[in-house]
This record gives C-alpha cells, sequence and structure tokens, in this order.
C-alpha cells in the first residue's frame, strides 16, 4: 500500500497493492496503522457508507459542520468518479482550493478526506458502487452542502449539462461564498 500526499493537506492518495493470479485478485482495502503513521493521529473510522450511481449522477457537495465533521476514507467498487475535496479550513494554507482525482475499479485507489473539507463526485461510468469510511457518526442537523457548479470553484465535473443527475437538495445548495458569509 503506498500512501501519496496531494497539495490539500492531510488529504492523501492510497494506492493498494493489487495481487493477481489465475482466480483472480486481492488487495488490502484498509490499514489503519499505515494510514495513522502518515496523518500523525489517530482515526476511528465508525460508520461505513455505500451509495449506488448512474452516469451523469453529482453528488456533493457535502461535508458536516462543528464537533460533526467528518474525515472519509473513499474508494469506487465498480465502475469510475470523478472525485472532488475542497478545503474549507480557514486556517489551511490551501483554504478554498479544490483536489479532483479519478477514481475507478481499475486503479482502486482511494482518498482520504480530511475533517474540514467539502466532499463530492461525478459518475463517469454507466454504474458506481462507491463506498466509504467515516469517522463521526451521520447526523443531519450537522449536514451541509456548496452548490456543486459553484463559480469561484468552477469545477469540471465531466458531465455534460444535459446528463447531470442532481439531488433537489444538492442543486439548492449554497454557494461557498454564502456558506463562508454564514460561519
Ligand atoms: C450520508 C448519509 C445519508 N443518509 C440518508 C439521508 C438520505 O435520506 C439518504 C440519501 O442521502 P444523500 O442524498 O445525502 O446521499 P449522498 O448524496 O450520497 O451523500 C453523500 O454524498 C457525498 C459524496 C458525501 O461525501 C457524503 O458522505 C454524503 O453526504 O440517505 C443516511 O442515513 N446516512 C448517511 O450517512
Amino acid at each position: 500500500m503506498i500512501i501519496e500526499r496531494t497539495k490539500l493537506k492531510d488529504c492523501l492518495i492510497i494506492k493498494p497493492r493489487i495481487f493477481k493470479d489465475d482466480r483472480g485478485s486481492f488487495m488490502e482495502t484498509f490499514r489503519l496503522n499505515i494510514l495513522e503513521e502518515v496523518l500523525e493521529q489517530e482515526i476511528n473510522f465508525v460508520q461505513d457508507n455505500q451509495s449506488t450511481s448512474y452516469y451523469g449522477s453529482i453528488r456533493g457537495l457535502h461535508f458536516q459542520i462543528g464537533e460533526k465533521s467528518q474525515a472519509k476514507l473513499v474508494r469506487v467498487v465498480k465502475g469510475e468518479v470523478l472525485d472532488v475535496v475542497v478545503d474549507l479550513r480557514p486556517d489551511s494554507p490551501t483554504f478554498k482550493q479544490k483536489f479532483s482525482y479519478l477514481l475507478n475499479d481499475e486503479n482502486n485507489h482511494q482518498l482520504f478526506v480530511p475533517k474540514g473539507c467539502a466532499h463530492g463526485f461525478s459518475c463517469l461510468s454507466e454504474e458506481v458502487i462507491f463506498a466509504y469510511k467515516c469517522d463521526t457518526y451521520y447526523d443531519k442537523n450537522a449536514e451541509r452542502g456548496i452548490y456543486f457548479a459553484d463559480k469561484d470553484l468552477n469545477i469540471d465535473w465531466q458531465i455534460p449539462e444535459k446528463d447531470r443527475i442532481i439531488s433537489e437538495k444538492d442543486a439548492s445548495n449554497p454557494s461557498l461564498s454564502e456558506f463562508l458569509e454564514e460561519i
């Protein structure tokens, strides 16, 4: 398992070692000690999630606030996504910067999304099974979102406008500047 840093502090790319033979393949998808060693902090994942998305779906940009802020370890079990992380940590040198990365069932890479960041992904393949760990339980009251097509973030989700599938909730998220005015 190789862990690489990204331009966002503590946002990591995890590259599992894949063992292939005539039967198929094997990989370790999670090793707490390796992650904690790189992050130099304890991680206590408490909840696993899984979603299925169809081509054109864009889920995000989501995060939980305050004590309910979540770190996530995200991966694609099937298909391909463009995964996007936005740094919302005011004290971070990359505050308001984004990081995008392709996750798919070929490279089997994963992303560690640190607390204080918004997260989302676009479904680039016909169907995606997306699985991830969270270090804080879901709390609907602490859930916030930023508009996926925020003009300042200018994220290229790689989905033509006519093909996009967005939830009503996500279509009505505030812009980044509107959210920052509230905090
Ligand atoms: C996240 C979550 C949702 N739910 C319920 C709430 C809704 O009734 C239903 C669908 O929720 P939502 O539309 O928020 O699901 P996503 O759009 O996939 O949300 C996720 O999308 C992006 C990619 C993220 O990074 C977040 O982890 C998460 O917000 O599941 C739960 O019961 N528990 C949960 O932990």
